[in-house]
């Protein structure tokens, strides 16, 4: 559906992707995670068509997107602050989106504006920024889009909505899967919607995996200072803390049945690392983080 062959792209002198792959053959939704400025914005413009890749193809549903109104037709793509006229009432906003959207599904627009509860009448200009974000999730998920890019989706939205929002979203791609990529850089929140992730880190996708393999990566252990010391050797810590004797690391890799025995024998206590702060340390390039 999607695939990214060896492309660079930057501004000015600075590269932002180098040479990157990427690809989605079926449909999925991919949350797509990096630290602030790495370049996930980037990457979905290119995919949606609004930049050309400096070298490298891309191809959306067969088609290069740069230029190509054909291609375009397959995808909605949703920017964190979409340029939407701010003198439009929400009511004519949608109208003029399903002109761009040939697959658009009125029961998934109903359906998210009663959610939501939007005011039709108002002017984006009035909205509030919870409201903006959702003007924006009822057009990117209304549209059924073969590729749905969504950028920061959950900016500005309460607790209860990102839920209900949520189970609309799994709900509407189980009726008609197509592919979805999230961006975010706040994982655990958006996880449970997603079955692939993949992490853009020093100009490069890092990993794409499936989120279920990653969910049992980064093991926290905590005892005495010798004996985690001894257990650790060789492998990659991401982080330490000394608590006098005692200290807690975090260490890549599986946490197994194998590591809780072995804490278990040793006295140490195990846990599962929080996925967040797994993806932070293992894209943190400062050498404190070992000290
Ligand atoms: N129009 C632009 N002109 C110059 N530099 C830009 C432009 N847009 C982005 N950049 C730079 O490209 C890099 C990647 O930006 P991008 O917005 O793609 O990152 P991001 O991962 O989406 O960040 P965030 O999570 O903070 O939104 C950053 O260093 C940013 O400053």
């Amino acid at each position: 559906m999607i695939e990214l062959r060896d492309v660079s792209y930057g501004y000015k002198s600075d590269l932002v992707l180098d040479k990157i792959n990427f690809e989605e053959e079926d449909p999925i939704i991919t949350c797509l995670w990096g630290r602030n400025g790495a370049g996930k914005t980037t990457l979905m413009k290119l995919l949606a068509g609004l930049n050309q890749p400096q070298s490298g193809d891309i191809s959306v549903m067969g088609m290069a997107p740069y230029n190509n109104q054909e291609a375009r037709r397959n995808i909605c793509f949703i920017q964190e602050n979409q340029p939407f006229n701010p003198d439009w009432k929400v009511r004519d906003t949608i109208e003029i989106a399903k002109g761009f959207h040939p697959n658009w599904r009125k029961e998934t627009e109903e359906q998210l504006l009663k959610l939501f509860k939007l005011p039709l009448n108002k002017k984006i200009k009035a909205l509030s920024k919870g409201m903006k974000t959702s003007l924006q999730l009822v057009i990117g998920l209304a549209s059924h889009a073969q590729v749905t890019i969504l950028d920061e989706p959950t900016n500005g939205l309460d607790a209860v909505v990102r839920k209900q929002l949520f189970k609309v979203m799994l709900e509407s791609y189980e009726n008609h899967p197509r592919h979805i990529l999230l961006s975010t850089h706040h994982i655990n929140e958006i996880q449970p919607l997603c079955e692939s992730i993949a992490v853009i880190h020093n100009h490069k996708i890092l990993f794409h995996q499936s989120i279920d393999d990653l969910r049992s990566r980064g093991i926290l252990l905590t005892g005495d200072q010798k004996v985690i010391n001894e257990l650790t050797e060789n492998m990659n810590i991401l982080e330490k803390e000394n608590l006098g004797h005692m200290c807690r690391v975090m260490i890549d890799d599986l946490y197994t049945e194998e590591w809780k025995r072995t804490s278990n024998k040793y006295n140490v206590t195990i846990e599962k690392a929080d996925l967040q702060d797994y993806l932070i340390n293992i894209t943190n390039d400062t050498e404190e983080v070992l000290a």
